[in-house]
């Protein structure tokens, strides 16, 4: 859970669950919050605006306890908004100023503003925005480190992610990046592993911002060294795919999930749409392809997980789109504050941050654990049994 506004005084996040014993400090959490900030295209906000972040619950000299996690990433933009803001009741002084900020009443188009005015009783669309701005992933962000370090120290799992595509231009088919990618991946300007797409993405938000145009894309997460059994068949809500489509479709402007070849495979006869099975010499199965993305049956198999996302353009236009003022009910132009003209480079690491946390959420169901000590240990227990019923299979053992 997350609490708090774009240019409130913070961001807080919660985390119920996680085992005592798993190692986390506040450098790890800020490297991933500085990876989120990443990214060509982003707006100006992302250049002067520091997270500031601190571990105020759960965690004792960089130990878990077995208490929630609790984090605080500071908007050290506060200072500017204290007044428009604030929670308590303001001053008349300060509430002749905050009237002359005048009330959003342009509603975007593809933002929540219009459509929670209506719900909340709002003639400003100011207390919609706040809450609905991408901010809040930061916090997710945060959570998501600790999700991932619990991954690691238990499963041994790892979570990268990559940008696969920036508005038209696409990556080539079948990367499929492993740990040791990630520095290459971080240095490129829109987090692509691929040098000669990279430089197109770069030139396509050039050209875009030129035009007053925004961009979107698509962002694909790969989970190395994941156990098989992770989720199951047995409802629709505990499917693991089920589970981290809607936790990706939880980030802003996420439109579309796909889990392995998702869209492709339905255009693909079914002889050539799965992974077939075989033995190795060395007696683990393994697959001859990867179409499925590591789920088969709403439980992981044990082979690399790829699911991807698709972000739509930001959707504070530049060249500003059509709406109505509220306040008048007469036909007007889209409000526009500075904003980012590409910001999927920057999903892609909240995208990591949700699929980490829904894993995180699977492996304590499958294995329990009050300490992560305990969690290996059952871990260890199950693979030993598939080994000794000859079903080693994937790249968890
Ligand atoms: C990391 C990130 C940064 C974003 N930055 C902006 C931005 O600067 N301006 C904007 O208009 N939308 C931005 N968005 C998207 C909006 O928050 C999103 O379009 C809005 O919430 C409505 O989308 P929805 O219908 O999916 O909620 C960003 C989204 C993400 C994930
Ligand atoms: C602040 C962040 O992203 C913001 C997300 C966002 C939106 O509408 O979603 C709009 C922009 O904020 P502002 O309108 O204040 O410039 C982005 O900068 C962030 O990611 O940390």
């Amino acid at each position: 859970m997350t609490a708090g506004e774009s240019h409130g005084p913070a961001l807080v996040a919660i985390l119920e669950g996680l085992p005592a014993g798993v190692e986390i400090s506040t450098p790890e959490i800020g490297v991933d919050l500085a990876r989120r900030r990443l990214g060509y295209g982003r707006g100006a906000r992302m250049k002067f605006e520091q997270d500031e972040v601190e571990l105020t619950g759960g965690v004792r000299h960089g130990v878990s306890m077995g208490g929630p996690i609790a984090v605080r990433v500071g908007n050290t933009e506060w200072p500017k908004w204290q007044t428009v803001m604030a929670a308590d009741p303001v001053d008349p002084e300060a509430l002749a100023a905050q009237a002359r900020n005048e009330a959003l009443t342009r509603p975007r188009p593809g933002h929540a503003d219009l459509v929670g005015m209506q719900k909340y009783d709002l003639d400003d669309a100011r207390p919609i925005l706040e809450r609905a701005s991408a901010r809040e992933t930061a916090a997710r962000v945060a959570l998501g480190t600790v999700a991932k370090k619990f991954l690691l120290q238990s499963v041994g799992a790892q979570v990268l992610s990559h940008v696969t595509a920036i508005g038209a231009v696409a990556a080539p088919a079948g990367s499929m990046p492993v740990a040791a990618d990630l520095p290459r991946i971080d240095a490129s300007p829109v987090r692509c592993l691929d040098d000669d797409a990279s430089a197109a993405m770069v030139a396509h938000i050039d050209e875009t911002k030129r035009a007053g145009d925004t961009l979107g894309g698509v962002v694909e997460v790969v989970v190395h060294h994941l156990p098989p059994g992770l989720g199951s068949h047995i409802q629709w809500d505990r499917r693991l795919d089920s589970r981290l489509a809607a936790a990706l479709m939880g980030i802003q402007a996420i439109k579309g999930v796909e889990v392995g070849d998702g869209f492709e495979l339905a255009r693909t006869p079914g002889s050539l749409a799965h992974d077939e099975i075989e033995r190795g010499e060395d007696g683990v199965i393994r697959r001859r392809s990867h179409r499925a993305g590591g789920v088969e049956g709403g439980m992981s198999t044990g082979e690399v997980l790829r699911v991807r996302a698709a972000m739509k353009p930001i959707s504070t236009v530049p060249r500003a789109l059509a709406t109505i003022d509220v306040a008048t009910g007469e036909k007007a132009v889209a409000i526009n504050q500075r904003s980012d003209v590409c910001a999927v480079p920057a999903a892609g690491v909240v995208a990591e941050a949700m699929v980490a946390l829904v894993l995180a959420e699977a492996v304590l169901e499958k294995f329990g654990g009050d300490s992560v000590a305990e969690t290996r240990r059952n871990v260890a227990g199950y693979l030993a049994r598939l080994t000794e019923r000859k079903l080693v299979s994937g790249d968890a053992f």
